[in-house]
Protein backbone atom coordinates (compact mmCIF):
# COMPACT_ATOMS: atom_id res chain seq x y z
CA UNK A 1 0.00 0.00 0.00
CA UNK A 2 1.19 3.51 -0.86
CA UNK A 3 1.24 5.88 1.45
CA UNK A 4 -1.97 7.84 0.02
CA UNK A 5 -3.88 4.79 1.55
CA UNK A 6 -7.20 5.42 3.44
CA UNK A 7 -9.09 3.16 5.42
CA UNK A 8 -12.66 2.34 4.68
CA UNK A 9 -15.39 1.15 6.90
CA UNK A 10 -18.59 -0.07 5.37
CA UNK A 11 -21.91 -0.60 6.78
CA UNK A 12 -24.46 -3.35 5.39
CA UNK A 13 -21.12 -5.71 4.82
CA UNK A 14 -23.38 -8.84 5.34
CA UNK A 15 -25.31 -7.16 1.83
CA UNK A 16 -24.94 -7.92 -1.54
CA UNK A 17 -23.71 -4.21 -1.82
CA UNK A 18 -21.63 -4.41 1.27
CA UNK A 19 -19.89 -7.41 -0.65
CA UNK A 20 -19.45 -6.45 -3.76
CA UNK A 21 -17.78 -3.36 -2.06
CA UNK A 22 -15.23 -5.63 -0.55
CA UNK A 23 -14.56 -7.47 -3.45
CA UNK A 24 -13.58 -4.34 -5.65
CA UNK A 25 -11.79 -2.61 -2.78
CA UNK A 26 -10.03 -5.86 -2.25
CA UNK A 27 -7.89 -5.21 -5.27
CA UNK A 28 -7.98 -1.04 -4.65
CA UNK A 29 -4.11 0.36 -4.82
CA UNK A 30 -5.12 2.83 -2.22
CA UNK A 31 -7.92 1.97 0.21
CA UNK A 32 -8.21 -1.11 2.51
CA UNK A 33 -11.30 -2.52 4.18
CA UNK A 34 -10.41 -1.88 7.93
CA UNK A 35 -13.66 -2.34 9.30
CA UNK A 36 -17.21 -3.96 8.44
CA UNK A 37 -20.45 -3.16 10.30
CA UNK A 38 -23.15 -5.05 10.97
CA UNK A 39 -26.69 -4.14 13.13
CA UNK A 40 -27.72 -7.68 13.47
CA UNK A 41 -24.85 -9.93 13.54
CA UNK A 42 -21.77 -7.78 15.56
CA UNK A 43 -19.40 -10.11 17.09
CA UNK A 44 -18.88 -12.67 14.36
CA UNK A 45 -17.25 -13.52 11.12
CA UNK A 46 -18.04 -11.86 8.22
CA UNK A 47 -16.78 -15.08 6.34
CA UNK A 48 -19.69 -16.85 8.50
CA UNK A 49 -22.29 -14.46 6.21
CA UNK A 50 -20.37 -14.70 3.37
CA UNK A 51 -19.03 -18.30 2.85
CA UNK A 52 -17.32 -17.32 -0.11
CA UNK A 53 -15.02 -15.05 1.43
CA UNK A 54 -13.43 -17.41 3.56
CA UNK A 55 -9.36 -16.83 4.18
CA UNK A 56 -9.75 -13.70 1.88
CA UNK A 57 -11.94 -11.29 4.54
CA UNK A 58 -12.10 -12.78 8.24
CA UNK A 59 -12.45 -9.31 9.91
CA UNK A 60 -15.14 -9.86 12.74
CA UNK A 61 -18.34 -7.52 12.62
CA UNK A 62 -19.01 -4.82 14.66
CA UNK A 63 -21.62 -2.62 16.04
CA UNK A 64 -22.27 0.32 14.69
CA UNK A 65 -20.75 2.83 16.71
CA UNK A 66 -19.98 6.16 14.97
CA UNK A 67 -16.88 7.16 16.87
CA UNK A 68 -15.47 3.46 17.04
CA UNK A 69 -15.94 3.98 13.29
CA UNK A 70 -14.05 7.04 13.64
CA UNK A 71 -10.87 4.90 15.56
CA UNK A 72 -10.67 2.49 12.20
CA UNK A 73 -11.80 4.24 9.17
CA UNK A 74 -11.10 7.37 7.35
CA UNK A 75 -14.42 6.80 5.08
CA UNK A 76 -17.67 4.70 5.59
CA UNK A 77 -19.98 3.14 2.73
CA UNK A 78 -23.17 2.68 3.60
CA UNK A 79 -25.02 0.13 2.07
CA UNK A 80 -27.95 -0.17 4.19
CA UNK A 81 -31.89 0.05 3.52
CA UNK A 82 -33.36 3.35 2.83
CA UNK A 83 -33.92 5.19 6.22
CA UNK A 84 -30.79 4.23 8.12
CA UNK A 85 -28.15 6.98 6.07
CA UNK A 86 -30.59 9.53 6.68
CA UNK A 87 -30.11 9.48 10.21
CA UNK A 88 -26.36 8.29 10.41
CA UNK A 89 -24.73 10.54 8.08
CA UNK A 90 -25.17 13.66 9.97
CA UNK A 91 -23.28 11.32 12.98
CA UNK A 92 -20.95 10.08 10.97
CA UNK A 93 -19.57 13.60 9.45
CA UNK A 94 -19.57 14.84 12.95
CA UNK A 95 -17.28 12.30 13.97
CA UNK A 96 -14.81 14.05 10.46
CA UNK A 97 -15.57 10.95 8.31
CA UNK A 98 -15.86 10.72 4.61
CA UNK A 99 -19.64 9.19 4.12
CA UNK A 100 -20.23 7.68 0.60
CA UNK A 101 -24.31 6.35 0.58
CA UNK A 102 -25.28 3.75 -1.47
CA UNK A 103 -29.00 3.94 -0.59
CA UNK A 104 -31.85 6.58 -1.66
CA UNK A 105 -31.65 8.34 1.04
CA UNK A 106 -29.14 11.33 -0.05
CA UNK A 107 -29.97 11.38 -3.79
CA UNK A 108 -33.46 13.42 -3.97
CA UNK A 109 -33.18 17.28 -2.67
CA UNK A 110 -36.39 18.14 -1.72
CA UNK A 111 -37.09 16.34 1.67
CA UNK A 112 -40.74 16.18 0.75
CA UNK A 113 -40.42 14.41 -2.26
CA UNK A 114 -38.10 11.81 -0.27
CA UNK A 115 -41.21 11.05 1.99
CA UNK A 116 -44.07 10.95 -0.96
CA UNK A 117 -42.15 8.08 -2.77
CA UNK A 118 -40.09 6.16 -0.12
CA UNK A 119 -42.71 7.08 2.36
CA UNK A 120 -40.16 7.79 4.89
CA UNK A 121 -38.83 11.09 6.77
CA UNK A 122 -36.23 12.74 5.04
CA UNK A 123 -32.84 13.46 5.97
CA UNK A 124 -32.71 16.81 7.33
CA UNK A 125 -31.94 19.63 4.82
CA UNK A 126 -28.30 20.50 5.62
CA UNK A 127 -27.16 16.68 5.52
CA UNK A 128 -29.15 17.10 1.93
CA UNK A 129 -27.52 20.18 0.94
CA UNK A 130 -23.89 18.30 2.16
CA UNK A 131 -24.25 15.56 -0.21
CA UNK A 132 -23.07 15.30 -3.73
CA UNK A 133 -24.86 13.65 -6.37
CA UNK A 134 -22.08 11.01 -7.55
CA UNK A 135 -23.23 10.56 -11.27
CA UNK A 136 -19.12 10.33 -12.04
CA UNK A 137 -19.16 11.28 -15.77
CA UNK A 138 -21.44 14.24 -14.98
CA UNK A 139 -21.16 15.49 -11.69
CA UNK A 140 -17.79 13.73 -10.94
CA UNK A 141 -16.08 17.09 -10.91
CA UNK A 142 -18.17 18.79 -7.94
CA UNK A 143 -16.89 15.58 -5.85
CA UNK A 144 -13.74 16.46 -5.34
CA UNK A 145 -12.81 17.16 -1.62
CA UNK A 146 -16.18 17.26 -0.52
CA UNK A 147 -17.28 14.84 2.36
CA UNK A 148 -20.50 13.20 1.53
CA UNK A 149 -21.61 11.64 -1.91
CA UNK A 150 -25.16 10.40 -2.34
CA UNK A 151 -24.41 6.95 -4.60
CA UNK A 152 -26.79 7.09 -7.65
CA UNK A 153 -29.55 4.58 -8.04
CA UNK A 154 -28.62 1.57 -10.57
CA UNK A 155 -31.79 2.28 -13.17
CA UNK A 156 -31.15 6.17 -13.23
CA UNK A 157 -27.45 5.63 -13.35
CA UNK A 158 -28.38 3.22 -16.62
CA UNK A 159 -30.72 5.39 -17.71
CA UNK A 160 -29.46 9.07 -17.09
CA UNK A 161 -25.56 8.03 -18.61
CA UNK A 162 -28.23 7.27 -21.98
CA UNK A 163 -30.35 9.95 -22.11
CA UNK A 164 -28.47 13.29 -20.35
CA UNK A 165 -25.98 14.40 -24.17
CA UNK A 166 -28.88 14.24 -25.68
CA UNK A 167 -31.15 16.15 -23.34
CA UNK A 168 -27.88 18.79 -22.94
CA UNK A 169 -28.06 19.38 -26.66
CA UNK A 170 -32.07 19.65 -26.98
CA UNK A 171 -31.72 16.36 -29.46
CA UNK A 172 -34.60 14.68 -27.65
CA UNK A 173 -37.93 16.43 -26.93
CA UNK A 174 -38.06 15.42 -22.87
CA UNK A 175 -41.76 15.45 -22.47
CA UNK A 176 -41.80 12.49 -24.88
CA UNK A 177 -39.24 10.28 -22.79
CA UNK A 178 -40.48 6.39 -22.57
CA UNK A 179 -38.14 4.19 -20.22
CA UNK A 180 -38.05 0.64 -20.38
CA UNK A 181 -36.11 -1.23 -17.54
CA UNK A 182 -35.12 -4.14 -16.86
CA UNK A 183 -33.26 -5.77 -13.86
CA UNK A 184 -31.85 -9.19 -12.25
CA UNK A 185 -32.66 -10.17 -9.20
CA UNK A 186 -29.68 -9.00 -7.24
CA UNK A 187 -31.08 -5.85 -7.34
CA UNK A 188 -33.23 -6.57 -4.63
CA UNK A 189 -30.77 -6.93 -2.07
CA UNK A 190 -30.35 -10.23 -0.05
CA UNK A 191 -33.24 -10.65 2.12
CA UNK A 192 -35.43 -13.05 0.68
CA UNK A 193 -38.89 -12.39 0.03
CA UNK A 194 -42.03 -13.62 -2.19
CA UNK A 195 -40.77 -11.28 -5.08
CA UNK A 196 -37.62 -12.67 -6.23
CA UNK A 197 -38.54 -16.17 -4.55
CA UNK A 198 -36.81 -18.79 -7.32
CA UNK A 199 -40.95 -19.99 -7.63
CA UNK A 200 -41.66 -16.80 -8.63
CA UNK A 201 -39.39 -15.41 -11.19
CA UNK A 202 -37.88 -18.14 -12.85
CA UNK A 203 -38.93 -18.76 -16.36
CA UNK A 204 -40.67 -15.40 -16.00
CA UNK A 205 -41.05 -11.77 -16.58
CA UNK A 206 -42.83 -8.98 -14.46
CA UNK A 207 -43.50 -6.17 -14.70
CA UNK A 208 -43.14 -3.81 -10.74
CA UNK A 209 -43.24 -0.48 -9.09
CA UNK A 210 -45.52 0.40 -12.62
CA UNK A 211 -45.92 4.16 -12.34
CA UNK A 212 -44.76 4.41 -8.76
CA UNK A 213 -40.85 3.63 -8.54
CA UNK A 214 -38.34 5.15 -6.24
CA UNK A 215 -36.43 6.23 -8.95
CA UNK A 216 -38.92 7.99 -10.71
CA UNK A 217 -38.26 11.74 -9.16
CA UNK A 218 -34.65 10.72 -8.84
CA UNK A 219 -34.39 10.27 -12.69
CA UNK A 220 -37.00 13.42 -13.51
CA UNK A 221 -34.70 15.61 -11.18
CA UNK A 222 -31.36 15.39 -12.80
CA UNK A 223 -32.83 15.31 -16.24
CA UNK A 224 -35.00 18.78 -15.01
CA UNK A 225 -31.39 20.39 -13.96
CA UNK A 226 -30.11 19.16 -17.44
CA UNK A 227 -33.15 20.46 -19.45
CA UNK A 228 -33.49 23.69 -17.26
CA UNK A 229 -37.09 23.06 -17.03
CA UNK A 230 -39.72 20.00 -15.64
CA UNK A 231 -39.61 16.94 -16.76
CA UNK A 232 -41.96 14.40 -16.60
CA UNK A 233 -41.21 10.89 -17.42
CA UNK A 234 -42.85 7.00 -18.36
CA UNK A 235 -40.81 4.70 -16.75
CA UNK A 236 -40.74 0.83 -16.37
CA UNK A 237 -39.23 -1.36 -14.50
CA UNK A 238 -39.06 -5.05 -15.39
CA UNK A 239 -37.67 -8.39 -13.30
CA UNK A 240 -36.14 -10.71 -15.28
CA UNK A 241 -34.53 -13.89 -13.78
CA UNK A 242 -30.69 -13.00 -14.05
CA UNK A 243 -28.63 -12.43 -11.34
CA UNK A 244 -26.90 -8.95 -12.05
CA UNK A 245 -27.18 -6.39 -14.81
CA UNK A 246 -29.73 -3.97 -15.84
CA UNK A 247 -30.93 -2.84 -19.64
CA UNK A 248 -32.66 0.12 -19.97
CA UNK A 249 -34.51 0.89 -23.02
CA UNK A 250 -35.28 4.95 -23.92
CA UNK A 251 -37.63 6.22 -26.30
CA UNK A 252 -38.02 9.91 -26.89
CA UNK A 253 -39.06 12.12 -29.95
CA UNK A 254 -36.10 13.68 -31.64
CA UNK A 255 -35.97 17.24 -32.28
CA UNK A 256 -34.92 17.89 -36.06
CA UNK A 257 -33.68 15.35 -38.33
CA UNK A 258 -30.40 13.08 -36.81
CA UNK A 259 -29.14 10.16 -38.12
CA UNK A 260 -28.05 7.20 -35.44
CA UNK A 261 -24.19 8.37 -36.08
CA UNK A 262 -24.91 11.47 -35.59
CA UNK A 263 -26.12 10.16 -31.69
CA UNK A 264 -22.88 8.28 -31.85
CA UNK A 265 -20.75 10.84 -32.49
CA UNK A 266 -22.81 13.47 -29.82
CA UNK A 267 -22.30 10.68 -27.04
CA UNK A 268 -18.42 9.78 -28.10
CA UNK A 269 -17.37 13.53 -27.65
CA UNK A 270 -19.63 13.78 -24.62
CA UNK A 271 -17.64 11.43 -22.66
CA UNK A 272 -14.46 11.60 -24.60
CA UNK A 273 -11.92 10.81 -21.60
CA UNK A 274 -14.23 8.67 -19.37
CA UNK A 275 -12.97 5.12 -18.51
CA UNK A 276 -16.37 3.37 -18.18
CA UNK A 277 -18.77 4.86 -20.81
CA UNK A 278 -18.51 2.96 -23.70
CA UNK A 279 -20.54 4.15 -27.41
CA UNK A 280 -21.32 0.96 -29.51
CA UNK A 281 -20.94 1.61 -33.38
CA UNK A 282 -23.46 1.26 -35.99
CA UNK A 283 -26.39 0.95 -34.32
CA UNK A 284 -25.64 -2.39 -32.06
CA UNK A 285 -26.70 -2.64 -29.23
CA UNK A 286 -25.25 -3.47 -25.96
CA UNK A 287 -26.56 -6.90 -23.58
CA UNK A 288 -26.23 -6.97 -20.04
CA UNK A 289 -23.40 -9.79 -20.06
CA UNK A 290 -21.10 -7.28 -21.78
CA UNK A 291 -20.75 -5.27 -19.25
CA UNK A 292 -20.88 -8.38 -16.31
CA UNK A 293 -18.57 -8.01 -13.09
CA UNK A 294 -17.20 -4.54 -14.66
CA UNK A 295 -18.05 -0.84 -14.19
CA UNK A 296 -18.68 -0.61 -17.82
CA UNK A 297 -22.11 1.19 -19.16
CA UNK A 298 -22.65 0.62 -22.48
CA UNK A 299 -24.74 2.63 -24.84
CA UNK A 300 -26.34 2.10 -28.15
CA UNK A 301 -28.84 3.73 -31.03
CA UNK A 302 -31.40 3.29 -33.02
CA UNK A 303 -32.68 6.66 -34.84
CA UNK A 304 -35.54 5.98 -36.90
CA UNK A 305 -36.82 8.49 -39.34
CA UNK A 306 -40.06 6.60 -40.24
CA UNK A 307 -41.24 7.66 -36.53
CA UNK A 308 -39.22 10.30 -35.93
CA UNK A 309 -37.76 9.05 -32.68
CA UNK A 310 -34.64 7.36 -31.48
CA UNK A 311 -34.52 3.97 -29.18
CA UNK A 312 -31.13 4.17 -26.55
CA UNK A 313 -30.47 1.29 -24.87
CA UNK A 314 -27.62 1.52 -22.29
CA UNK A 315 -26.01 -1.83 -20.05
CA UNK A 316 -24.59 -2.18 -16.59
CA UNK A 317 -24.13 -4.65 -14.15
CA UNK A 318 -26.54 -3.26 -11.24
CA UNK A 319 -24.16 -4.33 -8.29
CA UNK A 320 -20.98 -2.55 -9.85
CA UNK A 321 -21.48 1.02 -11.85
CA UNK A 322 -25.06 0.68 -10.30
CA UNK A 323 -23.72 0.12 -6.81
CA UNK A 324 -20.57 -0.43 -5.69
CA UNK A 325 -18.02 -0.12 -8.47
CA UNK A 326 -19.71 3.80 -8.52
CA UNK A 327 -19.17 4.50 -5.44
CA UNK A 328 -15.36 3.46 -5.49
CA UNK A 329 -15.43 5.81 -8.61
CA UNK A 330 -16.43 8.59 -6.22
CA UNK A 331 -14.60 7.65 -3.83
CA UNK A 332 -11.17 8.24 -6.23
CA UNK A 333 -12.99 11.48 -7.49
CA UNK A 334 -13.10 12.30 -3.79
CA UNK A 335 -9.86 12.07 -3.17
CA UNK A 336 -8.28 13.17 -6.77
CA UNK A 337 -6.87 9.58 -7.63
CA UNK A 338 -7.49 7.92 -11.06
CA UNK A 339 -10.99 7.70 -11.34
CA UNK A 340 -10.83 4.33 -12.87
CA UNK A 341 -8.27 3.58 -9.74
CA UNK A 342 -9.11 -0.25 -8.94
CA UNK A 343 -12.22 -0.65 -11.25
CA UNK A 344 -10.15 -2.04 -14.37
CA UNK A 345 -12.17 -5.35 -14.60
CA UNK A 346 -12.61 -6.74 -18.02
CA UNK A 347 -16.48 -8.07 -17.61
CA UNK A 348 -16.69 -11.84 -17.31
CA UNK A 349 -17.89 -13.09 -20.47
CA UNK A 350 -19.82 -15.40 -21.17
N1 LIG B 1 -28.38 -4.36 -4.91
C1 LIG B 1 -28.24 -3.41 -5.83
O1 LIG B 1 -28.08 -3.70 -7.03
C2 LIG B 1 -28.28 -1.96 -5.46
C3 LIG B 1 -28.57 -1.54 -4.18
N2 LIG B 1 -28.63 -0.19 -3.88
C4 LIG B 1 -28.95 0.27 -2.55
O2 LIG B 1 -27.85 -0.07 -1.69
C5 LIG B 1 -28.33 -0.36 -0.38
C6 LIG B 1 -27.86 -1.77 -0.01
O3 LIG B 1 -28.44 -2.69 -0.92
P1 LIG B 1 -28.17 -4.24 -0.89
O4 LIG B 1 -26.78 -4.48 -0.42
O5 LIG B 1 -28.59 -4.79 -2.17
O6 LIG B 1 -29.18 -4.70 0.26
P2 LIG B 1 -29.10 -5.99 1.18
O7 LIG B 1 -30.47 -6.19 1.70
O8 LIG B 1 -28.43 -7.10 0.48
O9 LIG B 1 -28.16 -5.53 2.38
C7 LIG B 1 -28.46 -4.47 3.23
C8 LIG B 1 -27.72 -4.65 4.55
O10 LIG B 1 -28.08 -3.57 5.42
C9 LIG B 1 -28.00 -4.00 6.75
N3 LIG B 1 -29.04 -3.37 7.56
C10 LIG B 1 -30.36 -3.68 7.63
N4 LIG B 1 -30.99 -2.88 8.51
C11 LIG B 1 -30.05 -2.05 9.00
C12 LIG B 1 -30.09 -1.00 9.96
N5 LIG B 1 -31.22 -0.64 10.55
N6 LIG B 1 -28.94 -0.37 10.25
C13 LIG B 1 -27.77 -0.71 9.64
N7 LIG B 1 -27.69 -1.71 8.74
C14 LIG B 1 -28.82 -2.35 8.42
C15 LIG B 1 -28.17 -5.53 6.73
O11 LIG B 1 -27.10 -6.10 7.40
P3 LIG B 1 -27.09 -6.34 8.99
O12 LIG B 1 -28.39 -7.00 9.35
O13 LIG B 1 -25.91 -7.25 9.12
O14 LIG B 1 -26.92 -5.01 9.61
C16 LIG B 1 -28.11 -5.93 5.28
O15 LIG B 1 -27.17 -6.95 5.04
C17 LIG B 1 -29.86 -0.24 -0.46
O16 LIG B 1 -30.25 1.05 -0.03
C18 LIG B 1 -30.15 -0.42 -1.93
O17 LIG B 1 -31.35 0.16 -2.28
C19 LIG B 1 -28.35 0.75 -4.83
C20 LIG B 1 -28.03 0.40 -6.10
C21 LIG B 1 -28.02 -0.99 -6.52
C1 LIG C 1 -34.97 -5.88 -8.38
C2 LIG C 1 -35.31 -4.74 -7.47
O1 LIG C 1 -36.22 -4.81 -6.67
N1 LIG C 1 -34.56 -3.66 -7.58
C3 LIG C 1 -34.75 -2.53 -6.73
C4 LIG C 1 -33.57 -1.63 -6.91
C5 LIG C 1 -33.72 -0.45 -6.01
C6 LIG C 1 -32.55 0.04 -5.34
O2 LIG C 1 -31.43 -0.31 -5.54
O3 LIG C 1 -32.90 0.95 -4.43
P1 LIG C 1 -32.38 2.41 -4.27
O4 LIG C 1 -31.58 2.71 -5.49
O5 LIG C 1 -33.60 3.22 -4.15
O6 LIG C 1 -31.53 2.43 -3.08
C7 LIG C 1 -36.06 -1.79 -7.09
O7 LIG C 1 -36.46 -1.78 -8.24
O8 LIG C 1 -36.62 -1.13 -6.19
Amino acid sequence: MSSDTIKAAIVGATGYGGAELIRLLQAHPHAEVSCVLSSSNSGTPLSESFAHLTNIMDLELEAIEPAAIKAKADVVFLATPAGVSAELTPKLLEQGLKVIDLSGDLRLKDGALYEKWYKRAPASAEVLEQAVYGLSEVYGEAAAGRSAISNPGCFPTATLLGLIPAVKEGWIDPSTIIIDAKTGVSGAGRGTGLGTHYGEINESVKAYKVNAHQHIPEIEQVLGETAGREVVITFTTHLIPMTRGILSTMYASVSGSKSTQDFIELYESFYKGRPFVRIRKNGTMPATKEVAGSNYCDIGFSADERTGRVTIVSAIDNMVKGAAGQAIQNLNLMMGWDEAAGLNFIPMYP
